[in-house]
């Protein structure tokens, strides 16, 4: 049963990347960092971003947070010993990579179980000092890699300042310094060297200068104006480690780890975790999300919400409106909820604009949802979607859009509205309740129609089509008898001169 049902196991199943059956396997031998930036901590998230499993031998144990380091407390080395054996002699590890290694005897130790149990690929991080200035390892461990640990590395990944002490402190100023120090370091023994040129005064990119023995190429990334970069050295290497585990080759490793960092850092370059100079970053790439999301979620109680605008870009050319200033104007008039539907947009000017609006909606505290696209969606990190009958299915967007976002579906029928709850819909659209001009071929569902399915549906409605000011009174008063009457003060004002057109929403309370 047991064998069965593992054979049977594959991606779908799990988030980790299986490869022929196999599980892809980091080892990382590394210190803890108690505010979770760096170190194993760094390592468990990286390798669990590229979907590769992560085990761990903890060497030292720090407290750290985004101040500084407060203290280290080594580990005994009999004790690393165990808990390489332990992971070693058991499960199949790829890849080993190497952070802080505090004593000659711990790294001693490392290089014994390394020959006694060869793996696919050593990454080497040199760890020496902390992104505060800690140093985190004795002079003594330069000849420890020198000597043992380097000959048998795949890729050691230094900093410009282990670099430099890696070849007895000379200075390194310039990228062709950084090729000569690699040149001099692959010397020492590893096949490929990477020296990482964040540190590099005076440049706008940050190039960092890989070395495979042969040839020397210059990797160039934008550099992330952020405070959080406190564990990118860890994060990199783990990275790195996690594609050869995957077989990678090491080039396309170093690329995409570098990529990945990247794109960790500006996504998280706004973070505020602790109050010291150097904070974590989310390599998730979710964090903001979340912290986005829960101010979302207070938002979308459907108890605030009373009129919804839409967008509508040929109203927009009309007027001579941009998408912008009709959704300033759309939330300045008393909108609670804005989409933006662009039938016509291109992609590019699409995710544009929607970024622009998303900057005015969040200042107002108003949701934001985009019709149709889902890939919009996420690329502008909106609040969510407005999907019809025939677009993406519900259950689908809400895979691809997670659990937080909001998702309104358009529904013409009570069993539409009970299919959307059960497919995991906030909210339904129902319409049109008049005819409309605005929108090709619709089936008018009258107010009959309407209060039919305010009364069984479960999620709250939004009333569309051919509302307007003098209408708006006898939807509220005839479908909707719940939604208070103020809305419709604001609701409508605005309309003619927005180019958007606007909604009323009803909190179904239903009891
Ligand atoms: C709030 C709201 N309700 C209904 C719709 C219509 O959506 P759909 O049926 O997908 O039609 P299009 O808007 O895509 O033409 C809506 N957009 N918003
Ligand atoms: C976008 C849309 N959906 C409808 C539906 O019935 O699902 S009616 C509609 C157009 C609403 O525009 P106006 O308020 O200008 O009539
Ligand atoms: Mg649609």
């Amino acid at each position: 049963m047991h064998v069965s049902m593992a054979m049977q196991m594959d991606e779908a199943s799990t988030n980790l990347h299986i490869f022929h059956n196999k599980v892809p396997h980091v080892l990382t031998v590394a210190g803890s960092d108690s505010g979770s930036g760096a170190g194993i901590q760094a390592d468990l998230k990286a390798c669990a971003a590229h979907r590769v499993y992560c085990s761990t031998v903890i060497t030292a144990v720090t407290a750290q947070n985004t101040v500084g380091v407060q203290g280290v407390n080594i580990m005994p080395e009999d004790f690393v010993a165990e808990q390489l054996r332990s992971v070693l002699s058991d499960m199949h590890v790829d890849v080993v990579k190497t952070g802080m290694l505090p004593s000659l005897n711990i790294l001693k130790v490392l290089c014994q179980n390394l020959r006694e149990f060869p793996v696919k690929a050593l990454v080497v991080d040199p760890v020496m000092v902390s992104t505060s200035g800690h140093v985190l390892v004795g002079p003594s461990i330069l000849d420890g890699f020198r000597e043992e640990l380097l000959p048998m590395a795949d890729i050691i990944t230094p900093n410009i300042k282990e670099a430099s002490a890696l070849l007895n402190y000379v200075p390194l100023k310039s990228v062709s310094d950084m090729r000569t120090a690699a040149k001099l370091i692959h010397e020492l023994g590893p096949r490929n060297v990477l020296v990482k040129g964040g540190d590099l005064p005076d440049s706008l990119d940050c190039i960092d200068v890989f070395f495979d023995g042969e040839e020397f190429y210059e990797l160039c990334s934008l550099r992330v104006n952020t405070r959080n970069t406190h564990g990118t050295g860890c994060t990199l290497a783990s990275s790195i480690a996690a594609e050869l585990a995957k077989g990678s080759s090491m080039l396309s490793a170093v690329k995409v780890a570098k990529r990945y960092v990247e794109t960790a850092l500006d996504y998280s370059k706004d973070l505020l975790i602790g109050n010291g100079a150097q904070g974590p970053f989310d390599h998730f790439l979710a964090l903001k999300n979340i912290a986005q999301n829960s101010y979302r979620q207070d938002r979308f109680n459907p108890n605030d919400l009373l009129l919804y605008a839409v967008t509508d870009s040929s109203m927009n050319r009309k007027w001579g409106h941009s998408i912008a200033e009709a959704v300033r104007a759309a939330v300045e008039g008393g909108a609670t909820i804005v989409q933006l539907r662009e039938k016509d947009a291109e992609t590019r000017d699409f995710v544009n604009a929607a970024k622009v609006c998303l900057e005015i909606c969040r200042s107002f505290g108003v949701p934001l949802l985009i019709n149709d696209r889902i890939d919009v969606a996420l690329a502008c990190d909106a609040d969510g979607v407005h999907v019809g009958q025939s677009d993406m299915p519900t259950r689908l967007a809400r895979s691809l859009l997670g659990p937080e976002k909001i998702i309104g579906v358009s529904c013409k029928t009570p069993e539409q509205a009970e299919q959307a709850w059960i497919d995991g819909a906030d909210y339904i659209g129902c319409g049109g309740v008049y005819p409309t001009n605005t929108k090709a071929n619709n089936r008018t569902i009258g107010l009959d129609g309407l209060r039919e399915i305010c009364q069984a549906s479960k999620l709250p409605v939004v009333a569309i089509g051919g509302i307007g000011l003098s209408n708006a009174g006898v939807v509220m008063e005839k479908a909707l008898p719940l939604v208070v009457g103020h809305a419709i003060n604001f609701a409508f004002k605005g309309r003619s001169s927005l180019g958007s057109y606007a909604l009323v929403l009803h909190q179904l309370m239903k009891q």
